[in-house]
């Protein structure tokens, strides 16, 4: 499989390269030259297989030429033995028709880890392979620093540097990845918010010899490996429910776009997707750009859903693209726009199309306090504030479509992180403190290490060269 940028002005790469790269050197994502699609009967035949070979029946397409099979599947298996539940990714049904995949049974308790801990084995591989080292540099606004801190720490050919934004992020996410001690892991606390820590690691990507010097990698979902590997869960879900032989619905909590993008790889691939439902917080960005084809740029208001407390939607790039039949001279002309006033025009055409796979909705606050609670009082389920999103914004949506009398699939509504990584948010809704497993329990006593930096880029470059072995291996 050959990889193409969205903006059209970087090399076709190969799985490995592109995976190394992180970001296209146009500043555009990577995306598959084609999409490999799986017919009906292969799709039937996921049924009844375990969660790694579903895995792999799912992303071989991505990857053949690249990397030898049996490596593969070994590097899945082992990905996938991390997670303390058998079934990888449970289903729980919490309503009539309605389902939540708890994707959160990984090592940092967040659908992150089911990417990173398969990204850190490929990379691994890769280097290896070319006997290099990387410097991998990551934002996050809370849960994909702690995994991809999880799934790189010691690892002997990469540094990892992670900007969080300071003071915006739970108390346990924050120990997730600052009491990781590994001489390998940098986490850096940044005055700013998550668009800032996105905005600098994007302007780090642009800077040609810093980028060089260091070897930067990056493991946001600005990078294909992120995407590929959670397009598998759609499958394995969907598949449990009776797919191919009837359509599901997906209620995605959506801040960064890569895990509803992943839904919509899955439907390229010939899953029978009737509806991928994006459930925002009251950073309502993407709600309001599909209300009305403008992308507007407002500012970040803290949420008790932190991780989603997101303006600019990187993924949401890669869905411009083929929305606008893969014309990168258009994705150029509204990235700039974004850039430049912080707000782009979607034309009516590629609007509808959008329209057609795609609805979106809102929680404020206070819907996704009382889903907590009531969620918890009829079936007994305790939802972070991510997933309550989720499940409020599906059943806004199914009301809608009730009303409408439209035919009813059922609802799978992604759980993207275990209830104990947000105790304050929980408890106050529900009365119900989410204990941390045991394995985590003394996790809030462990010692921290971190650097408090300016949101300067000259700053986070300099902390980071002299920080970083790939750069002191060129001195
Ligand atoms: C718990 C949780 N839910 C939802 C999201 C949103 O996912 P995405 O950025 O892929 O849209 C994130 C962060 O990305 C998260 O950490
Ligand atoms: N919510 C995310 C933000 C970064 O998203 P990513 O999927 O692009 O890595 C987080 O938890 O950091």
């Amino acid at each position: 499989m050959k990889y193409v940028s969205t903006r059209g002005n970087a090399p076709e790469l190969g799985f490995c390269d592109a995976i190394l790269a992180g970001l296209a050197n146009d500043g555009g994502l990577y995306v598959p030259k084609i999409w490999p699609t799986l017919s009906d009967e292969e799709i039937a035949a996921l049924s009844g297989k375990s969660y790694a070979d579903i895995a792999f029946a799912v992303m071989w397409p991505y990857v053949e030429g690249d990397i030898p099979k049996d490596i593969f599947q070994t590097m899945i298996n082992e990905a996938y033995a991390t997670f303390r539940h058998d079934a990888v990714a449970p289903l729980v049904q919490t309503g009539s028709n309605e389902f939540v995949l708890e994707l959160f049974h990984g090592p940092t308790l967040a659908f992150k880890d089911v990417a990173m801990q398969l990204l850190a084995r490929v990379m691994d591989f890769v280097l290896d392979q070319r006997g290099a080292r990387a410097t991998i540099i990551g934002a996050t606004s809370g849960d994909t620093g702690g995994a991809a801190i999880e799934a790189f720490r010691g690892r002997a050919n990469t540094d990892i540097f992670i900007m969080f934004p300071h003071g915006k992020v739970s108390p346990v996410q924050q120990r997730q990845m600052t009491s990781v001690l590994d001489d390998n892991v940098h986490c850096i606390a940044l005055e700013g918010n998550f668009d800032d820590c996105q905005g600098l690691l994007k302007d780090m990507f642009a800077h040609e010899s810093f980028r060089d010097t260091v070897a930067m990698s990056g493991v946001n979902s600005i990078n294909w490996g992120r995407i590929m590997a959670q397009v598998v869960y759609y499958f394995s879900s969907a598949v449990s429910l009776g797919a191919p032989g009837r359509a599901i619905s997906f209620t995605v909590p959506t801040g960064n776009f890569g895990d509803i993008f992943a839904g919509f790889v899955a439907k390229q691939m010939g899953l029978p997707i009737e509806k991928l439902v994006i459930a925002t917080n009251q950073n309502d960005i993407l709600a309001r750009t599909l209300e009305t084809g403008s992308y507007d740029v407002l500012g970040v208001t803290p949420s008790v859903s932190p991780s989603m407390d997101i303006q600019v939607s990187s993924n949401f790039e890669r869905l411009l693209f083929e929305v606008h039949d893969r014309d990168s001279e258009a994705v150029v002309r509204m990235m700039s726009g974004l850039k430049q006033s912080g707000c782009f025009s979607i034309a009516d055409k590629p609007m509808e199309r959008l329209r057609q796979v795609f609805a979106a909705e809102r929680a404020s606050e206070a819907e996704t306090a009382a889903t907590i609670k009531s969620v918890l009082a009829d079936s007994g389920y305790l939802l972070d504030p991510h997933s309550a999103v989720g499940v409020h914004v599906a059943r806004k949506i199914r009301a809608v479509e009730k009303d409408a009398e439209m035919p009813e699939a059922p609802m799978i509504v992604l759980s993207t992180a275990h209830p104990a990584k947000f105790p304050a948010a929980v408890v106050e809704a529900s009365g119900q403190y989410p204990a941390l497993p045991v394995w985590l329990s003394d996790l809030l006593e462990r010692d921290e290490r971190l650097t408090v930096i300016d949101n300067s880029l000259e700053k986070v470059e300099a902390f980071i060269l002299a920080h970083a072995r790939a750069a002191s291996d060129k001195k």
